[in-house]
């Protein structure tokens, strides 16, 4: 929804033809096991002849490549790994075949150079039997979380289950992970390292204090990965209960620095206590809790905190936080405007709870689920304001390493869809956060994933299974393009600069009850957002029970197949009654429709004024080409033309010709309003305001210029009408609330 998809722009598409070549050519090799293999030798300098260059390139100072556009290509999709490792049977490199999936078989590696990072991480491995293999680790965490070095350090020992040997892009041989469940690291005291590949004897026999102490020092070094692991292996050692609880302790700490939040809750000993709960304990569950989203659980447990341990002033911080998260969660209320300075923080990552108004998921006929109403609700209601699940913010005005999601063109020869922006940030984001808290997969999971078959196993020897092309096809179907602010896209409208506005929807992220919105061109909701926060409100006054809609792509002029063509990614025609009657409308009204409007273009063209009368004639024209009411199916081809006649005459403050047009502009979009117009009687009026009023019997589509367009019939009515121009500004009020998510800065941009 709103993301760049450039499937169809011609230089993208070439390179879409040559990936599904190259995956051609590489399945004719299905089976074979390679002959031309290069050496152990090779693949070592070779890779570390590229590591080289790839750090000179670092070093130059003219490496900041991050405003480049980089392409990555998806791998055709298969299921990751849900066997058990006990019921795989260990294989040697030597048998690995090409284009392969060595299903029911793992390979035991270690590896033996220092990795590189490109889209994957690479390293060259080796067996037990000094074969060498490179192997690429895909959708592994950030450099700036965890660095390449760190996450495959060398001499690290490692399982690859049930691997996948292919032809790599530069036509080498490799293992290739996609799945990060496919991946097992093993500590150096497993069992399952071959004793040739054992540490000194030193390392082993250690007790739990010395582990713990271990642990200790990474953690005040910085390195919470190692310090994670030095209390993991304290806890196999032999300890009392109280040192295991102090082990835990001390690791839900690492946990939470390491965004494991789900682990953390499990040492922090959360849940119903059988001893008295640690104050740490119940500190560092209740940060877990936060993070996860489970405010009222972070809430009771705090106040338990607070019970037990008065003088906690950390705890009490985070209660009065919780507080607000808790009031957001229930009624709805949010500080807009804090809301908008906090969009000027890096990483991009609002301090707000989700709201879920009157709405609920049901199956929603012919269209799979669907959110609806469970009450009526009035235009510019708040239906939704939900915090992202996840998200890529690409920054434009930011281009470190450190804060920028990098922009790049992914490539799917498999669905043969190419979009251009964070959708491949996304995807490693989402597999990495499923992997550290498994217990945010399901909200995730359900989402719709159309065809796709996703192994039905959650977990495999007590580790999350996730499976990457579930969440690249959930993300397809249910990601959002968004710009920071709908505020300045909103400021923004009818400028020229288009590369603004493309950039404004490279960033994507998903937002899990947003996604189960269906779409319809006429919509009755509408989104909107405030950095990582949609806002969802009624464009119109919806009754119980209704079905809400809004659009994935914003309809105009294109034209019925255009329109169902940008639709085809979702797998369905529209049938909203602008798409269907469009469809049924001869060809012939439709040419001279276009016709129409190319003289409309041209005729406001030339200078202002001069053709007026012509523009008038050529809009009842282009209007009698439409045959339903406007009130049943919108114009859209005259709203905007309208609307540049009214600017026209508001520039020659022509007050009754301005409301006119505006009207006209507002019936196009399928508003019903009564008593607006300027009438005899209207103007006599003029000085009894007391229930002076229009009647607004239907609210048509919310486009960005229905603001405008209240705007000038608000100060058009100033001058013949005062009457009506409070009721007017209201409207505009409420047209620019559902546009842009919230109305306390409306008097600053409509003074
Ligand atoms: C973001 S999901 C919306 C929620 C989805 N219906 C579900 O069951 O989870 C997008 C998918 O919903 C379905 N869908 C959305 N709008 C539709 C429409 N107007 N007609 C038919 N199917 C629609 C399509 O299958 C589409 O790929």
């Amino acid at each position: 929804m709103d993301v760049k998809d450039v499937s169809e722009s011609g230089p993208y598409f070439k390179l879409l033809e040559q990936q599904k070549k190259t995956l051609q050519t590489a399945q004719k090799r299905k089976g074979e096991r390679p002959r031309d293999a290069k050496p152990r030798s090779k693949i070592i300098d070779d890779h570390m002849m590229q590591s080289m260059t790839m750090h000179m390139r670092e070093l130059s100072p003219s490496s900041n490549d991050n405003h480049m556009i980089h392409s990555s290509f998806l791998a055709p999709p298969y299921t990751p790994s849900v066997a058990p490792f006990k019921a795989l049977k260990k294989m040697p490199l030597k048998d690995l075949r090409l284009e392969t999936h060595h299903r029911g078989l793992y390979v035991l590696l270690r590896v033996v150079t220092p990795p590189t990072r490109m889209t994957a991480i690479m390293a060259v491995m080796e067996d037990e039997a000094d074969q060498a293999v490179m192997v690429q680790l895909y959708q592994q965490e950030e450099e700036k979380y965890r660095p390449a070095r760190v996450s495959v350090k060398k001499w690290g020992v490692c399982i690859v289950k049930e691997p996948y040997f292919k032809v790599m892009g530069d036509g080498d041989y490799g293992l290739r992970i996609d799945h990060v469940s496919d991946l097992i690291w093993l500590s150096e005291t497993d069992d399952r390292v071959p004793l040739q590949w054992r540490p000194q004897i030193s390392q082993l026999g250690k007790t739990a204090d010395e582990w713990k102490s271990e642990g200790n020092n990474a953690l005040k070094s910085g390195d919470c990965f190692d310090a994670a692991e030095k209390y993991t292996l304290a806890l196999q050692c032999p300890t009392t209960s109280e040192e295991a609880r102090i082990i835990k302790m001390n690791r839900a700490l690492t946990n939470l620095k390491l965004r494991r939040y789900d682990a953390a809750l499990l040492d922090a000993g959360w849940g119903p206590p059988d001893v008295k709960p640690l104050e740490k304990g119940l500190y560092r569950a209740a940060r877990a809790l936060y993070a996860l989203g489970r405010f009222p659980d972070c809430y009771d447990t705090l106040n338990v905190l607070l019970k037990e341990y008065p003088g906690n002033e950390e705890g009490r911080k985070e209660l009065s936080r919780v507080k607000n998260r808790l009031t957001e969660q229930k009624h709805g209320r949010y500080d807009f405007k804090a809301m908008y300075a906090a969009t000027n923080i890096r990483p991009l990552d609002l301090d707000h709870a989700t709201y879920i108004g009157p709405v609920v998921v049901k199956p929603a006929e012919g269209r799979g689920r669907g959110l609806f109403t469970t009450k009526g609700v009035k235009a510019g209601e708040l239906l939704l304001c939900e915090k992202a699940f996840s998200q890529c913010y690409a920054d434009p005005g930011d281009s470190s390493e450190s804060s920028s999601s990098k922009i790049s063109l992914l490539i799917n020869a498999h669905t043969n869809r190419m979009v251009m922006g964070t959708h491949a940030d996304l995807i490693t984001k989402i597999v990495q956060q499923l992997w550290r808290n498994p217990s945010l997969a399901p909200a995730f999971t359900s989402l719709h994933h159309g065809s796709y078959k996703p192994v039905q196993v959650t977990y495999v020897d007590d580790m999350p299974v996730v499976d990457t092309f579930l969440v690249d096809r959930i993300i397809s179907l249910n990601a959002f393009g968004f710009p920071l602010t709908s505020l300045s896209s909103h400021l923004g409208r009818g400028s020229p600069d288009d590369e603004q506005k493309e950039k404004d929807y490279h960033s994507c992220g998903i937002w899990v009850q947003a996604s189960y919105i269906n779409h319809s061109c006429y919509s009755n909701v509408r989104r909107s957002f405030i950095g990582d926060m949609q806002i969802i409100r009624a464009v119109r006054d919806i009754p119980a029970d209704t079905e809400l809609t809004f659009w994935y792509q914003v309809p105009n002029t294109e034209g019925y197949d255009k329109r169902q063509q940008k639709l085809q990614n979702w797998g369905f025609q529209c049938q909203c009654v602008m798409c269907t009657e469009e469809k049924n409308t001869p060809k012939n009204t439709i040419k001279k429709r276009e016709g129409l409007l190319g003289d409309l273009k041209a005729a406001f063209r030339a200078p202002s004024g001069a053709q007026l009368p012509k523009v008038e004639r050529l809009l009842t024209a282009l209007d009698k080409t439409y045959q339903a009411s406007a009130a049943r199916v919108p114009r859209l081809a005259l709203w905007d033309p309208y609307l540049l006649l009214t600017r026209m005459y508001a520039a020659q403050n022509l007050s009754e010709k301005v409301i006119a047009t505006t009207l006209k502009v507002l019936a196009s979009l399928g508003f019903v309003i009564k008593g607006a117009e300027m009438t005899p009687s209207a103007k006599s009026t003029r000085s009894t305001p007391a229930n002076a009023a229009f009647v607004i019997e239907q609210w048509g589509l919310a486009n960005d210029y229905v603001v405008e367009a209240w705007v000038h019939l608000w100060k058009a009515y100033m001058h013949v009408a005062p009457q009506l121009s409070g009721q007017a500004e209201e409207c505009a009020r409420t047209a620019y609330r559902i546009c842009v998510g919230e109305d306390v800065t409306f008097d600053q941009h409509y003074p």
